[in-house]
């Protein structure tokens, strides 16, 4: 049977760091993110609803798929809608697919062992209507609790993005408390995780675009953790390209840059989103990646 992929995917079971790294060099760094927000439904003249998501979807996919190193969707923002919004989801995840965009689905899940092994198999597990490429997941029970996720993930081609250093200002008080930090305990344990992989691992960190220089004064080894980063906080948040230069020196062709309110704001028109999302790339490659 021909393979119909589109060229410069790599087949689904290869390695997701891998596939991820080899998305960015085709597309670069950006990553849209879905966050359907009841102020965004308005100003796209849609009401807030499961049929108001379903058409915002469409109007981004429309728009970004094929286009994007990736896609991230806030799990959130279809939660909110119920059973319907969910459906909402499990749509644009097929429909990623079936363009070839990867999915980080944002999800922020962790929880004891064998939880977060029904986690697993609900976001990782080949064939499960919520499969994404990868998740968000969260380490406050311990890096060592989110061991099934790390497996299925490994085993089926699939990634996670562990919380390291968020973008919110509250953050700081938890994340950068003790010596080492919390912060910086779990990217060594995303460094041991991700040890071998070549030319990356399959776990991602989230540090936020926002973060400055914390990394380095925390002794964070952000290129030791082998890992690409997840780096929001651009746009509505307050940060820009060249806080993200100076936050990701030495590392700039493995931080994968999600930008929601900042691209969707520009819509609905598909022309517009596009003008924005590409003059965002631009910018970002630019002074990410010179
Ligand atoms: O540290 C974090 C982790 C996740 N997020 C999520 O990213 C987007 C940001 O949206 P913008 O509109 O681009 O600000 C949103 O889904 C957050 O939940 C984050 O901001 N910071």
């Amino acid at each position: 049977m021909p393979d119909e992929r589109p060229a410069g995917v790599p087949h689904d079971h290869a390695p997701f760091g891998p596939r991820l790294l080899a998305a960015m060099s085709q597309h670069g760094p950006l990553c849209v993110g879905v966050d359907p927000h009841p102020q965004l439904l308005s100003q796209w003249g849609l009401p807030d609803s499961v049929e108001g998501v379903a058409r915002f979807c469409d109007g981004v996919l429309e728009a970004m798929g094929g286009r994007v190193a990736a896609v991230k969707p806030q799990s959130a923002f279809f939660e909110r809608h119920g059973s319907g919004g969910v459906a909402v989801l499990e749509r644009l995840l097929a429909d990623l697919r079936s363009v070839g965009t990867l999915s980080v689905l944002d999800i922020k899940r962790g929880d004891i062992g064998s939880t977060m092994g029904a986690y697993a198999q609900a976001y990782l597990e080949e064939g499960a209507p919520l499969a994404a490429d990868a998740i968000t997941v969260t380490p406050y029970l311990g890096t060592g609790a989110l061991a099934p996720a790390v497996t299925l993930a490994k085993a089926n081609g699939r990634g996670l993005f562990v919380l390291v250093l968020t973008s919110n200002p509250e953050a700081a008080s938890v994340q950068h408390a003790g010596d080492p930090s919390v912060a910086a305990a779990v990217a060594a344990d995303v460094a041991e995780l991700n040890a071998g992989g070549d030319p990356v691992g399959d776990i991602g960190m989230v540090v936020g675009a926002t973060v400055g220089e914390a990394p380095a004064r925390l002794g964070i080894d952000l290129a030791g953790a082998n890992g690409i980063v997840l780096a929001p906080g651009v746009g509505a948040q307050g940060a820009t390209a060249h806080d993200l230069a100076i936050t990701f020196a030495g590392l700039e062709q493995r931080v994968l840059v999600p930008v929601s309110r900042g691209i969707l704001s520009a819509g609905p028109t598909p022309e517009r989103l596009r003008a924005t999302s590409e003059a965002l790339s631009a910018e970002l490659t630019s002074k990410l990646w010179s």
